[in-house]
């Protein structure tokens, strides 16, 4: 059933399933399928546009779109969802909160559990991690916002970042500031991004970066005026899709499998590393004095 929401725009189905079985198949160009798994709790909207092959994935957890482990579940399974419809080609990951990309993990994961829910929670951070930087389909970010931590590193697993050009938006892995340490996967990450030495100092001192300084040391591919953004990265993704499939499926894989095998040959190792890590009443101190400092903040 479908319903017009705009001009050209319409509301396929509310269910996931549904929408990427049949509604987006046989879609005409001006048409929209817009999914979510939960209609009236979603943590994501996702536009698929069957005429352009290009889905628009907004995170929408309020407040700040903290990846906590139903929001990750949930992209993990659109995404998956995506990658196997074969009228979508590529995915620009955004926002739909106002100005904020993503504030990373949601530290309330991490912080005053048990060992199992510890477990369970960076389980579901490694399933998103490879889904999003082994996905075969093109991904971009359209970064509207700040994005601290694992939001930093949602972006990186990117093809291609564009941020809006606001310097009060800040971008970076900012893990020492919280007492914590990004795993070697994050840091793999974001050197084989900005390289070696700047991986490093970044690492280190736990920085976070403008707009302008994240272009500088490559950080980010492109910063655009910010009401731009989002048409930036539908113009470049046409661009990507102008190569070859398969030939730009096989260059990224080449350039991302080693680091992808390196978490998959330790993923449970990886598991017992951070839940010993995390546990630590040092650990759990530094998280409690973090989230007290944001609540100040606000006071
Ligand atoms: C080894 C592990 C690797 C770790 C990786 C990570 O990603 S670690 C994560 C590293 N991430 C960071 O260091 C980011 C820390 N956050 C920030 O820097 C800012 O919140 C902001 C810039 C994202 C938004 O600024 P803004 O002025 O627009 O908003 P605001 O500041 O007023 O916050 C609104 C509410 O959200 C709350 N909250 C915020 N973030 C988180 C979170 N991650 N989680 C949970 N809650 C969070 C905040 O407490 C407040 O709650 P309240 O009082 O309403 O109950």
């Amino acid at each position: 059933m479908a319903a017009v929401l705009r001009r050209g725009v319409k509301l396929i189905s509310s269910g996931s399933s549904q929408l990427l079985s049949g509604g987006c198949k046989h879609g005409r160009t001006s048409t929209l399928c817009i999914s979510s798994s939960r209609p009236s709790s979603s943590k994501i909207n996702v536009e698929l546009d069957s005429s352009t092959g290009i889905a628009v994935m907004r995170f929408q957890n309020p407040l700040v779109n903290s990846l906590n482990l139903d929001f990750l579940t949930e992209i993990c399974i659109s995404l998956e969802k995506l990658e196997l419809d074969k009228s979508c080609r590529g995915v620009i990951l955004t926002s739909a909160q106002p100005k904020i990309f993503s504030a990373g993990l949601d530290i309330l994961e991490m912080y005053g559990k048990n060992p199992e829910h510890y477990a369970a929670f960076w389980k579901s951070v490694q399933e998103i991690w490879l889904k999003l930087y082994g996905y075969s389909k093109i991904t971009i970010a359209a970064i509207n916002g700040s994005s601290p931590a694992g939001g930093c590193l949602i972006a990186l697993t990117a093809d291609y970042r564009i941020m809006a050009d606001n310097p009060r938006y800040t971008i970076g892995l900012n893990e020492t500031q919280l007492g914590i340490v990004a795993p070697f996967w994050f840091k793999d990450t974001m050197l084989n991004t900005v390289g070696h030495r700047t991986a490093e100092l970044s690492l280190q001192f736990g920085l976070m970066y403008t707009p302008s300084d994240a272009l500088k040391i490559n950080l980010v591919d492109l910063v655009v005026p910010e009401e731009q953004v989002l048409s930036t990265a539908t113009e470049t993704m046409t661009k990507f899709l102008a190569i070859p499939g398969h030939a730009r499926e096989i260059s990224k894989s080449m350039m991302r499998k080693p680091v992808v095998d390196r978490l998959l040959s330790c993923r449970d190792a990886d598991i017992k590393n951070f839940v010993s890590f995390i546990s630590k009443d040092s650990i759990q101190k530094s998280l409690g004095q973090y989230l007290s400092m944001l609540k100040q903040k606000k006071s």
